[in-house]
């Protein structure tokens, strides 16, 4: 579970009239689960790529457990990326050729920390997440499985935070329902701290918290009552 400390965080892009992000001020408590949500262009994509990392900050502070990441140097960032956030994309980012179990390893691989204990966390993994055939090449499988793919291995390391961008935005309605209860289901056993991008309110419905972006701000933050586990 890891806490979350936004500062005075801005992000520009060259070019451009005024910053497509601005937060003055935020805090995620650990095993927060939050929703964010807002139109298209609104900043979410942006939000997500600086609090993992993946971009850095104009300006501004973004403290994970006390350790600010935007000081950090891409290939520090790279490395705490890797231990401590879970990221399931959109579009999975999973490794055609490879397997299901193979693409499930492939981070812990290039890092150099998957040992046998990983493997075989990465075949109960799968089973978790209710995909029985490991060896399946990623290509041979329906959107919906690979999804399931790209949350095994988003969770393989038990990372303090997961975050998903539109998990379900792809998948029809039912697949959409079982993969967004195994996010939380998985997320409240890893006790990861989680933060969903998503259109889809069955699932935002789920989750304790929702953001609203508008033009890089927060127009709304809100606890929401009653909500189902
Ligand atoms: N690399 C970039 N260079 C210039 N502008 C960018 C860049 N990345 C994002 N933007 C701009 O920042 C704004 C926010 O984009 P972002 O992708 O975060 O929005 P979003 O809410 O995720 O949108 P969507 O729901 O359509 O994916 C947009 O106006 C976009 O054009």
């Amino acid at each position: 579970m890891l806490s979350l400390h936004i500062d005075g965080l801005i992000k520009s892009f060259p070019g451009l009239d005024g910053p497509v992000l601005r937060i003055d001020s935020l805090a995620f408590s650990p095993g927060d689960r939050v929703a964010v949500t807002g139109g298209s262009g609104s900043g979410k994509s942006t939000f997500i790529n600086v609090v993992t990392g993946l971009e850095r900050v104009t300006t501004g502070k973004v403290v994970w457990n006390g350790r600010d990441i935007a000081r950090l140097s891409e290939t520090s960032r790279d490395r705490w990326r890797a231990e401590h956030v879970g990221l399931v994309m959109q579009d999975f980012h999973l490794f055609p050729g490879l397997s299901a179990v193979e693409n499930v390893l492939l981070p812990a691989r290039l890092a150099r920390v998957a040992d046998a204990a990983m493997v075989t966390r990465a075949h109960e993994l799968l089973k978790t997440v209710g995909l029985s055939r490991p060896d399946q090449k990623i290509e041979t499988m329906s959107r919906g499985e690979m999804q399931r793919v790209a949350i095994a291995r988003a969770l393989l390391r038990k990372p303090g935070v997961i975050v998903a961008d539109e998990p379900t935005a792809s998948l029809d309605v039912e697949a959409g329902e079982t993969v967004g209860r195994l996010l939380l289901d998985m997320a409240a056993e890893t006790k990861s701290t989680l933060i969903v991008v998503s259109h889809d309110q069955r699932l935002t419905d789920r989750l304790d918290r929702r953001l609203t972006l508008r033009a890089g701000r927060i127009v709304a933050d809100s606890m929401r009552e009653g909500v189902a586990a």
